[in-house]
């Protein structure tokens, strides 16, 4: 029996990541009608509201948890989805947390790209065969843009929003990879078991986002 199948019908388990998009996530969940406030700041890892539990999970983890059934359903930012690989549902753009994968070099950096620092390898080496560029990839886990400061990396792939990081530090956005933003995904065999339960949730999150649009 999967994880899934163990719970019952009526209960919800959501994978949410602790972190920027926590917050956000848990205030759009109320609003469209999840009975969630934001945790209590405590060691506790899983919450409990009436008919929903919350798992909070670091970024990476909240795909993971969802594709295998633990959680029927998570909010992830788009670029953490894809680099997962995983193929769960993603029925809607909840259009929070926007900001871009870029390729970044210092400011009138020309030479070639020999090493290229990111926290996104799977992304940073679909671009850099696609662009044709055969660069040594290094996966590091934050402050991405220090490796292109200190010489570690020729170029790096990371994320920009207000590009603050980048004019701070005197770096320059070279190419954009793609866009991103918070997604709600879904576990498929959860979404026929927990119908009842997660069609409402995905048709009220559908109309809070279009609201705002
Ligand atoms: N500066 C930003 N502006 C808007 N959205 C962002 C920004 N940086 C990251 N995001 C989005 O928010 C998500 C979560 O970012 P957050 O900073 O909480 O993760 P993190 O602490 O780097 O992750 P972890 O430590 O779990 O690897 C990212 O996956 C991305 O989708
Ligand atoms: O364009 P900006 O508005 O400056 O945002 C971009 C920065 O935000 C993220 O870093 P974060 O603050 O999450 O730190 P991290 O590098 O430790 O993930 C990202 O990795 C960039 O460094």
């Amino acid at each position: 029996m999967t994880p899934a199948a163990k719970r019952s019908p009526d209960h919800l388990t959501l994978a949410l990541p602790k972190g920027r998009i926590l917050e956000d996530a848990i205030a759009l969940l109320s609003r469209a009608g999840l009975p969630l406030s934001m945790p209590q700041a405590s060691r506790a890892l899983r919450h409990e509201f009436e008919g929903v539990t919350v798992l909070e999970l670091r970024n990476q983890d909240v795909p993971v948890y969802v594709d295998l059934g633990v959680a029927d359903a998570g909010i992830v930012g788009k670029d953490v989805l894809i680099e997962s690989g995983r193929a769960v549902y993603e029925p809607v753009d909840l259009r929070f947390a926007a900001c871009h994968l870029s390729l970044i070099r210092e400011n009138g950096a020309t030479g070639p790209i020999h090493r290229v620092g990111t926290k996104y390898p799977h992304s940073a080496r679909e671009y850099l065969n696609r662009e044709g560029i055969p660069a040594e990839i290094v996966k590091l886990s934050g402050n991405i843009e220090l490796a292109a400061l200190t010489g570690l990396a020729d170029a790096v792939i990371d994320l920009v929003q207000t590009g603050g990081t980048l004019m701070a530090n005197n770096l320059q956005e070279i190419d954009i990879l793609y866009h991103s933003s918070a997604r709600l995904i879904v576990n498929r065999a959860a979404l026929k078991l927990r119908r009842s339960r997660l069609r409402p949730l995905i048709a009220n999150l559908r109309e809070l986002v279009e609201e705002k649009a």
